[in-house]
């Protein structure tokens, strides 16, 4: 009964008037109410028309849809026509409306996941309401940024393990432990801060490099209504001192890192640490007061006028010596703790400690911070600036290296062919320490277990203001690292504090008063125990780093460790013999391994020596060859000349003969002739070449005659 008006419809268009598509005569719509045509009452209402063509089968799912609910659906195509484009309008017109209230009466700071700001500002949202009350939300064990060089330096960070009280127990234990932070997820959050209306908001990153991870991935900005962005700054800077507060007891350790996509290395914090209290580091108490003493009284801000009043640059410089593990690097850090300066590390043995690199590195220094350069020893500057400047070597090969210097250092890198920058010169370091552009302010300090081998202009009064020498442990460093590690110290007894609390306050005061006691009996008993052992250790022979290695694995007994020191110096002594011969061995190796060279280089030699004598002795018989050759080429052309001259005088003789026939054999008349002959234009060309001739037989029979113009006549006529 319900279908019937169903089939009555259907019977009314079932007609051959319908359109061509057969598909359409199903259709029960057409021809019947508002919406058919009435010129062509076969046809389907133009909308559908349309509909059909973009959304094909639309019609049968309307008629279907009518046949079956009875709801026209063409009744409210206009509807659904319209309501769609207002959304598409209004997504259009709402992106770019806000787009130009952002630009025009917002202000908005956008932050950086690869900057240490992100970590900042996270830890701060993760406290606020807005955030944890967010319905769509990301949690976090660390909210330390996912940019791969912030990242890996927070692995270790217990930063949050402190805060929420579980700093006890295995670090397993902890990692169980660890913490959630909640945060918004991506999109829009409002919330309000200071009576102000705020923005948050996490989107995707538009740029989606691939060589990001997908927690990397994503841009934050926070906006506020009104051009003046003060309220930002604000909450940036409260976000800051909450941070900082969080690390007050802590020391921040940076070291120096490149970039991801990037050749410019930059200072990222790689931990922070609980202060190491100065009362620690065992020193001669005079020395540690001079030392802060001098630290304090340099960052006296009056101090820093002082300077600039005189032209001095306001630098300190400090050089800490001594065998390892003899406390210099505790010193540095327990005074970077001490005036709460975070401390730059940089380690002139690392591959990328180039001249440019540290340069930049320096460059970026804040302005109040201590700077440790460590082991200056091992960088390969050992040798003078005279030497580095005079005789620009080429850098030392691997195996000219010493032992135990990791970079090739000190190379040349003043010559101008062009050779890589990847060596640290002197001069190069002396310029970056002090140079024309170098930060003024900061704490440097240097540390060496050789500071014999450094150059003086490394250390001169001006780069390193105070020198501090460690030594292996003493009476009195044995006796301290004894008590360092027995003795109660402050806030050695957290967890029991809790005990107390569930106390009433009586019962309270009495077990304080109880402990106290307890502890000044346990102390001097260490003081006694601490004697008792001092007494066993000789002094100057061991590190503290050794001693304390030895106190530590006893550290729940005392008693213990006095009653193993003798199994302790047995033990430590062998393994410095052992570290010796390893020593001198590796010294011998490289001793042999240079000889070997020399040999080998002088062998080269001498083989090459007489290849060269051969072949001079060869070149000057082949000269003199030459020259034996030329002689005689002049000899044979001299006899031929000498043949054709005496041809020629016979000749002329036999001429002169002939015009003269009576010339008289006697020596006065001879001599009146030669006489004339000689003042004849003709006879001195005879004379000449007789007396040549003359002197010729001179060479070659050996000095006969002393002048050949003492020759007689006679004789030369017979010639
Ligand atoms: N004078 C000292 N006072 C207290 N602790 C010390 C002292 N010397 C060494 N130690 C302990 O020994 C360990 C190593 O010390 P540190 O790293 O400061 O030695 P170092 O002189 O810098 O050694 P290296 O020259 O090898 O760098 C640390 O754990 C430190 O606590």
């Amino acid at each position: 009964m319900a279908k019937k008006p169903h089939i009555r419809s259907l019977s009314r268009f079932s007609g051959s008037h319908l359109m061509a598509d057969p598909s359409l005569s199903s259709c029960p719509s057409y021809g019947a109410g508002p919406t058919q045509d009435a010129a062509f009452p076969g046809s389907p209402p133009p909308q559908l028309a349309l509909l059909d063509m973009f959304f094909p089968g639309f019609s049968m799912f309307a008629g279907a849809f009518q046949r079956y609910f009875y709801v026209d659906l063409n009744l409210y195509i206009p509807l659904l026509l319209f309501l769609s484009m207002f959304i598409v309008c209004w997504n259009y017109a709402s992106g770019y409306l806000w787009d130009q209230v952002e630009t025009h009466f917002m202000s908005v700071v956008d932050i950086r996941i690869d900057d240490e700001i992100y970590n900042i500002l996270m830890a701060w949202v993760a406290t606020q309401r807005f955030s944890q009350g967010a319905r769509k939300f990301v949690v976090n064990t660390s909210l330390s940024s996912r940019s791969w060089y912030l990242w890996r330096w927070n692995d270790d960070d217990d930063d949050d393990d402190d805060e929420h009280g579980y700093g006890e127990g295995s670090s397993n234990d902890r990692k169980k432990k660890k913490a959630l932070s909640y945060t918004p997820s991506f999109g829009s959050h409002y919330f309000w801060y200071r009576g102000r209306l705020l923005l948050f908001r996490r989107l995707p990153n538009r740029e989606q490099n691939s060589f990001m991870h997908v927690s990397e991935r994503e841009e934050i900005s926070i906006s506020c209504f009104g051009r003046n962005p003060w309220i930002l700054k604000e909450l940036l800077l409260e976000a800051r001192e909450k941070y900082l507060l969080k690390d007050e007891h802590k020391t921040q350790i940076y070291r120096g890192t490149t970039k991801a996509m990037s050749s410019e290395p930059s200072w990222q914090r790689c931990m922070s640490r609980a202060s190491r209290p100065f009362s620690t580091v065992i020193l001669n108490e005079e020395r540690k007061k001079e030392l802060i003493d001098d630290v304090t009284d340099y960052l006296n801000p009056m101090t820093q006028r002082w300077y600039a009043n005189r032209g001095i640059p306001y630098r300190r410089g400090y050089l800490l010596h001594g065998p390892p593990g003899t406390g210099k690097s505790s010193l540095s850090l327990a005074l970077a703790g001490f005036f709460k300066l975070r401390i730059y590390i940089v380690s002139l043995s690392s591959v990328n400690a180039t001249e440019e690199n540290l340069g930049n590195l320096f460059a970026e220094l804040p302005r109040r911070c201590v700077v440790l350069l460590e082991d200056i020893d091992s960088a390969g500057l050992t040798h003078t600036r005279e030497n580095d400047n005079k005789n620009p070597s080429p850098p030392p090969k691997e195996e000219e290296m010493e032992p135990g210097q990791i970079t090739r250092g000190n190379g040349n890198t003043n010559d101008n062919n062009n050779t890589p920058s990847f060596r640290l010169s002197l001069s190069g370091l002396l310029n970056i320490l002090d140079g024309v552009a170098s930060q003024e302010g900061r704490i440097l300090i240097m540390t060496t277990n050789h500071p014999e081998k450094l150059d003086k202009a490394l250390i001169r009064p001006g780069r390193v203001d105070m020198v501090i020498g460690f030594g292996l442990a003493d009476e009195y460093m044995i006796i301290n690292i004894f008590r360092n590690i027995f003795a109660y110290l402050e806030g050695d007894d957290g967890p029991e504090v809790e005990k107390y609390i569930k106390l009433t306050p009586e019962e309270r005061e009495v077990a304080m008063e109880k402990r106290k006691k307890e502890r000044l009996v346990h102390d001097s008993k260490i003081e006694e125990l601490a004697k008792i052992f001092a007494s066993k250790i000789p002094a100057h022979e061991f590190s503290p780093a050794e001693l304390q290695g030895h106190l530590m694995k006893n550290k729940h007994n005392p008693q213990n460790a006095i009653d193993t020191a003798e199994e302790f110096i047995e033990k430590t002594r062998a393994e410095h013999k052992e570290k010796e011969r390893k020593a001198a061995e590796e010294k011998r190796k490289a001793e042999e391994k240079k000889k070997r060279k020399m040999k080998i280089k002088k062998r080269r030699k001498r083989r090459r020596r007489p290849r060269k004598k051969r072949r001079k002795r060869e070149k000057v018989k082949a000269e003199m060859e030459k020259k034996k050759a030329e002689e005689e080429a002049k000899k044979s052309g001299e006899k031929k000349k000498n043949e054709k001259d005496k041809e020629a005088t016979e000749s002329n003789n036999e001429a002169s003969s002939d015009a003269k026939p009576d010339v008289s054999p006697d020596p006065a008349t001879k001599s009146a002739t030669t006489a004339c002959e000689k003042m004849s234009p003709v006879a001195p060309s005879v004379d000449r070449i007789i007396v040549r001739e003359d002197k010729k037989s001179d060479d070659d029979e050996g000095s006969r005659h002393d002048s050949g113009y003492g020759t007689p006549l006679s004789e030369t006529h017979e010639a």
